[in-house]
This record gives C-alpha cells, structure tokens and sequence, in this order.
C-alpha cells in the first residue's frame, strides 16, 4: 500500500517521520479555507480536513493522510496571518491568555474516510513589545496558523499546554498511527 501525505507542510512530514514513515508520495491539496459564516472553530478545522482529504486524488492502492491545524481564540478562528500586522494582532490578542489549538486529521482509503481531532489548550505568557517584535523579524510566524510555531523561537513564550505537543505543531503523531492502523496500513511493519 502506498502512503501518500496529502500535505505541504514540512512539520507535517516530519511528524510522520517520528512514526518511522517516509510518504510515497506528496500531494497538496488545494481547497478554499474560508470558514463558513458563523462556523465554530472545532466543526471548521474537521471539515478543512475532511475536504482536503477529498480533495487529493488517490488510487485503489493508496492511502491519503491529510491534517489542518485551527487556533482559536474563544469562538474566533485565528487562520495564518497575512502580515506582519495581523501576525502582531493574533499575538496580542493571545497574550496573557490561554487559547485552544485543534488538530484535526482525517486519512482515506477505498471508499471510507476516517478521522479524529485533538484539541490542545495552550497558554501563553503576557508577551512584551520587545517579544512581540523580535518575533516577528524573526519571520519565524510565516505559513502558521495563529501566527507562531510552537517548535520555533515562540516557544519561550509558551510556559504550559494541556493536551498534545505534535497536535499543536500540526500531527498528533499517536492518534495519526492509530488511524493508520485503523484504515490497513502497517505502520509497525506487516510482521511478517
Ligand atoms: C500553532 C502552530 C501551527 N503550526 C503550523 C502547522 C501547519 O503547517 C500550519 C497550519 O496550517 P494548515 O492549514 O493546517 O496546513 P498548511 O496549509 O501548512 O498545509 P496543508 O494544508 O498543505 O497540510 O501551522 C506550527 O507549525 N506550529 C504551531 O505551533
């Protein structure tokens, strides 16, 4: 069976190598991430991901893993800011506060989808304006939902999370070999 990771996240293919997994194959998907009117953050980021995975093609050998990472702030999706001002807006916002990161995959195979999220709870120190600036030149926020990376300098701003560390970094890697497992594929090797 052929791993295809429908994602063009690095982190994301990092994590499946965590699990020891190389994809076959890379296919990104391309799908319009406006949230719905009114759609509450955890519904929003499980429908990203469940359209993502429909949206990459796959083929009766294949299996197509694909995740989206969602910040929320309260009922407020923080997507991946356009620019440095949006980016300092998301962490002022955030700071001194706590906010909730979901993860949430889904994996495909023949005719069936399976998924799960993860919602981690994430508090973030009250952010200086020397923190705040110095993070932004480091460009670091580029590409990361909420504005930061919770593996890179934005780290130190996070004393304490409730829940899991590669959800938020984009792959629960221990839900993601359990889904894999689920949908056939021998993440642990085929015994034989
Ligand atoms: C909160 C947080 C997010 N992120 C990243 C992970 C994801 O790449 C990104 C969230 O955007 P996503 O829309 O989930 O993913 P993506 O657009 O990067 O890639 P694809 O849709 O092709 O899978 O934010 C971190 O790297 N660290 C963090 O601490």
């Amino acid at each position: 069976m052929k791993l295809i990771l429908g994602s063009g996240s690095p982190r994301r293919k990092e994590l499946l190598a965590q699990l020891g997994l190389t994809p076959d194959e890379i296919r990104s998907p391309d799908i319009n991430e406006d949230p719905l009117k009114g759609e509450l953050p955890r519904p929003y980021c499980a429908r990203m991901a469940r359209e993502k995975v429909l949206a990459v093609p796959r083929a009766e050998d294949e299996i197509v893993l694909c995740a989206d990472t969602t910040v929320a702030l309260g009922r407020r999706i923080m997507g991946k800011p356009a620019d440095e001002k949006e980016c300092a807006e998301f962490l002022l916002a955030m700071s001194g506060r706590r906010h909730k990161v979901i993860t949430a995959v889904a994996v495909a195979h023949g005719t069936q989808v399976w998924e799960q999220d993860v919602v981690t709870t994430v508090k973030m120190k009250r952010l200086s304006d020397l923190e705040v600036n110095s993070y932004l030149a480091s460009g670091d926020w580029h590409g990361k939902a909420g504005g930061y990376g919770i593996q890179g300098p934005a780290g130190a701003f996070i004393p304490w999370i409730q829940g899991s560390y590669t959800a938020v970094m984009g792959l629960p890697v221990a839900e993601t070999a359990n889904l894999l497992l689920a949908a056939g594929y021998p993440v642990y090797g085929d015994g034989s």
